[in-house]
């Protein structure tokens, strides 16, 4: 899940836009802050100048007031020089006269002169006694002394008791000849001042003061808090004395007072020439109200810039937080509907799914565990895994290891145990699990039950080096074993057989008593060979009914006999198979390493050899191979390779044997067989080749050939007087096999012309048996087409008289094994006495082969056989022979009797 990154991502953008903001609300801040700073200074400065103009406009304006006044002095001066040039002042005219100018003069509350004796003579108005006090002032010495003195601001007078201050102006008065007379006082006070400070708009807590030139003050608007004037009051601070005592006459400072505690921007100014100076002071209060009020109204829009903004950020971080919680609940659900998915795959899964954390507890068990296993998963959850049986537990281990320590996928086949014990075999796959941080905590595993294929493999394992019918091992594994006894033979100056066995007549069981049967017999005899073999030694089956065993650590091929009589003596004893008793018989051949060879197919070919001398020895026995049966092997292969050859060179040809009537003597028939005229070996018998021709199929080529000789030989005849003389020819089972019989006797008969009735095909009972049905069919097509059928070596197979019957077979043909030994030996006279009954129970014509002698010709005709043929009349010759055999035969029939 990338969940945590999602959510980083979404922190991240938060944080940068929250970063922004803040950025842009410090800017906002800073530069409001900056404004605000700026805005200030400049009200200050407003403020100063603001203050230094009002002090100018109220000094010029008391200045033009004092003009005002000095206006009046100087007139009353002059009135009182022109009544001293007069004759001196009348007292009356000149007090009307100062009255007149105290008239035009609101704010001046007196007018009042002093003769050249200070003494106060003439005058109107107010404060007639503060002007008698003045006398002796320093002013006063000026006026007197000086005549140009001007207009002279006198020392003001204090009275602390109304908190007022009385002050004059003053003019010297002189005589006409310039001297002084005397000093006309104007007298102000400070409420007239205060009218005129009051004037000024000075703000909340500005001041207007007018103050003396030592620091007093004579006027303040407005009043002290306690209600007084402050007149008298004198101003300490520091920074106004220290401008005065640099000399400046006028100033703007900015300070505390010291009489309220206000701080002001105060400018001060000196009034004219006087010892009167105007102050003017506008409070900080005041003059930054304003600013304080646009200040307010820059912090409300910062604050409300800052709040949008804040709003902006929490509505947007909200907004994200919701978003975010909306993905984060999507990606919940998708986990959710992912892991539903994952426990619903995991739960109906066919493979066994299983967790197990870092101590190795199970966490997690599956219902395909639950039937793999049998624990249910209440069971085992928290618990130890169960499956690791006893034995296993290092091996579980050490897989849980790899994977937690090294972090190892592993695949591998195990065997685990179910609940009832039994061990099951399981292919596994097991991954490390990890938490959401990364780290290991457990690994998964995911089973499959292999026992089937594992068993299934080991079947084709075991079928691989053994065989399905009696699970001996097979030629591979005996293979195998000859090569690890030869080495050890090799090492300990050894040797080593190889024992050919072949079950003789086994066909004939397997053809009369079916495959089953011989399937049993066969299993048998393994286990009873497996039971007599030691236990160094490996038997094996070949194929068929032929078994091979290898005979290890010999020390002398002699003890070779013995080991074979103890077989044989097992075998002896009679199979009971299927209600059937099966006396057996085995013939043997033996080969020797390193005698014989030094490799396994070579003894395996010389075994084999061996085992074929003993069949041809009369079977039951063995024979240890030797040189001479190699030679004669080799005979075999050029027969075989020149097989084919003959064909195409024409080197068969065909002999006749007469076949007489016993009731008659004369010859009724010819038995054609085969010759081979090998350009080497001269005349080769068929005995030597028919086998090689029936394993390499040539023997239906040939087949065809015979029939067609046979009839073109068997017309010519005819045609040559050898009239109704019926020509036998010998079939082999293969061509009912491999070969299309009835098309090919049609053919022969076709082309040479020959009456079917004089063809006879002679079958052995072993053709008969083998396909029954097949065989029947092609029996019945032959017998349609009016040929002849006959039984060839009748008694020495299993054939079933019903068979016979079925047939619809003509003639039987009793073996030559039962009638050479008619004359001496009483049960084969019996066994020819009972085919002959049989076949005349039947209707069926007899002959039998092999009569040597007259004995045996006398015999046969006494029991009442019908043709006889044998070495006694004539052996097989060629075509030429048996013609003048057959002529001169026929003209004397009893010849030999
Ligand atoms: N499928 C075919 N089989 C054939 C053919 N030609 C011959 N054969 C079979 O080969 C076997 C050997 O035959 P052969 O060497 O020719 O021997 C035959 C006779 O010579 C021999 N015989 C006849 N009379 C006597 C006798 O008095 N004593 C004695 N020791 N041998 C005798 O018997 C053979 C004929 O036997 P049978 O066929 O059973 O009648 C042999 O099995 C042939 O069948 C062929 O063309 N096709």
């Amino acid at each position: 899940m990338q969940l945590p990154n999602l959510s980083r991502l979404r922190g991240n953008m938060v944080v940068r836009m929250a970063l922004s903001l803040l950025i842009l609300n410090v800017a906002i801040f800073a530069l409001a802050a900056f404004s605000l700073y700026e805005t200030r200074i400049q009200y200050e400065r407003r403020a100063e100048v603001e203050t230094r103009n009002l002090v100018q406009s109220l000094a010029s304006k008391i200045q033009a007031d004092f003009h005002t006044i000095d206006l009046a002095l100087l007139t009353i001066a002059d009135e009182a020089e022109r009544q001293y040039d007069t004759g001196g002042i009348d007292k009356a005219v000149f007090d009307a006269f100062i009255e007149q100018q105290l008239a035009r003069l609101p704010k001046v509350d007196g007018l009042w002169a002093t003769d050249a004796d200070g003494r106060v003579a003439y005058g109107v108005g107010l404060a007639r006694e503060y002007v008698a006090a003045l006398v002796g002032d320093g002013h006063y010495a000026l006026l007197r002394n000086d005549a140009n003195s001007g207009l002279v601001v006198s020392k003001a007078i204090i009275d602390p008791e109304k908190g007022q201050a009385q002050f004059f102006l003053a003019r010297r008065m002189n005589y006409l000849d310039g001297t002084f007379a005397g000093i006309i006082y104007a007298h102000t006070g400070s409420a007239q001042f205060i009218k005129n400070l009051s004037a000024l708009d000075v703000g909340s807590k500005g001041v207007v003061s007018l103050f003396n030139d030592d620091f007093t003050i004579l006027a303040r608007y407005p009043a002290l808090a306690d209600g007084n004037r402050a007149a008298g009051v004198r101003i300490a601070s520091p920074l106004l004395h220290e401008t005065f005592a640099a000399g400046k006459s006028n100033a703007t400072l900015r300070s505390v007072s010291d009489t309220d505690g206000v701080e002001r921007v105060v400018s001060f100014r000196q009034i004219g020439d006087t010892p009167l100076n105007l102050l003017v002071g506008i409070s900080t209060e005041s003059y930054l109200a304003r600013w304080k009020k646009e200040s307010a109204i820059t912090s409300v829009i910062f604050f409300v810039v800052l709040s949008f903004s804040l709003s902006i950020l929490m509505y947007w971080g909200l907004r994200k937080q919701m978003l975010a919680k909306k993905k984060i609940e999507q990606v919940n659900r998708a986990i959710d509907a992912e892991n539903e998915m994952n426990r619903i795959i995991v739960h109906s899964s066919p493979l066994a799914i299983y967790t197990r954390d870092k101590n190795g507890l199970v966490t997690a068990w599956n219902q395909a565990c639950e039937r793999m296993f049998g624990w249910a998963e209440a069971e085992v959850i928290g618990t130890p895994l169960p499956t690791v049986p006893p034995g296993k537990e290092d091996e579980s281990e050490e897989f849980r290891r790899q994977i937690l320590e090294r972090d190892r996928t592993i695949q591998t086949e195990v065997q685990r145990q179910r609940r009832d014990g039994t061990l099951i075999d399981l292919i596994v796959t097991m991954a490390a699990l990890r938490n959401a941080a990364g780290e290991i905590e457990g690994y998964l595993a995911i089973a499959a039950d292999i026992t089937e294929r594992k068993a299934a493999e080991k079947r084709v394992e075991f079928l691989a080096h053994h065989d399905t019918l009696t699970e001996l091992p097979n030629r591979l594994l005996v293979r195998d074993r000859f090569n690890q006894a030869a080495a050890y033979a090799d090492r300990e100056g050894k040797k080593v057989a190889l024992v050919f066995f072949d079950l003789d007549h086994f066909k004939a069981i397997n053809d009369s008593l079916g495959h089953s049967v011989g399937d049993d017999l066969l299993i048998e005899i393994a286990s009873r060979l497996k039971s007599t073999v030691r236990l160094i030694d490996t038997i094996s089956r070949q194929g068929g009914d032929e078994f091979l065993i290898v005979l290890s650590n010999l020390s002398d091929a002699d003890i070779i006999p013995s080991i074979l009589g103890k077989y044989k003596k097992k075998l002896q004893e009679p199979f009971y198979i299927d209600g059937n008793e099966l006396p057996i018989s085995m013939s043997i051949g033996v080969a020797l390493y390193p005698d014989d060879g030094m490799d396994f197919d070579t003894l395996l070919k010389k075994a084999d050899m061996a085992m074929y001398r003993a069949k041809d020895a009369g079977r039951n026995t063995y024979r240890f191979f030797d040189e001479q049966m190699n030679v004669e092997a080799m005979d075999q292969l050029l027969i075989r390779s020149g097989l084919r050859r003959a064909l195409e060179r024409g080197e068969f040809e065909l002999h006749y044997e007469p076949q007489i009537s016993l009731a008659t003597g004369k010859i009724v028939g010819a038995e054609a067989l085969i010759r081979w005229r090998h350009p080497e070996q001269g005349l080769v018998h068929p005995a030597k080749f028919i086998h090689i021709a029936e394993e390499s199929g040539l023997i239906v080529p040939i087949g065809e050939w015979v029939l067609k000789e046979a009839c073109r030989q068997g017309v010519e005849w005819a045609e040559q007087g050898l009239e109704g003389l019926t020509i036998a020819v010998n079939l082999s089972v293969m061509q009912f096999r491999r070969g299309d019989l009835e098309k090919t006797v049609i053919q022969a008969l076709d082309e040479s012309g020959m009456d079917p009735r004089l063809l006879e095909l002679e079958l052995t009972e072993s053709v008969l048996i083998q396909d029954v049905e097949n065989v029947l069919g092609s029996m019945h097509e032959l017998k349609a087409l009016d040929v002849k059928l006959s039984i060839d070596d009748f008694g020495t197979g299993y054939s079933s008289l019903s068979y016979l019957k079925r047939l619809d077979v003509d003639k039987l043909k009793i073996d030559k094994s039962f009638v050479c030994d008619l004359v001496r030996d009483a049960d084969d006279r019996a066994i020819v006495n009972a085919i002959i009954q049989i076949a005349r129970s039947l209707n069926l014509t007899t002959l039998a082969e092999g009569v040597e002698d007259v004995k045996i010709y006398a015999a046969l005709k006494e029991m009442g056989c019908d043709e006889c043929q044998g070495f006694y009349f004539s052996r097989p010759g060629n075509a030429k022979n048996f013609k003048a055999y057959y002529l001169d035969r026929q003209d004397n029939p009893l010849k030999m009797m």
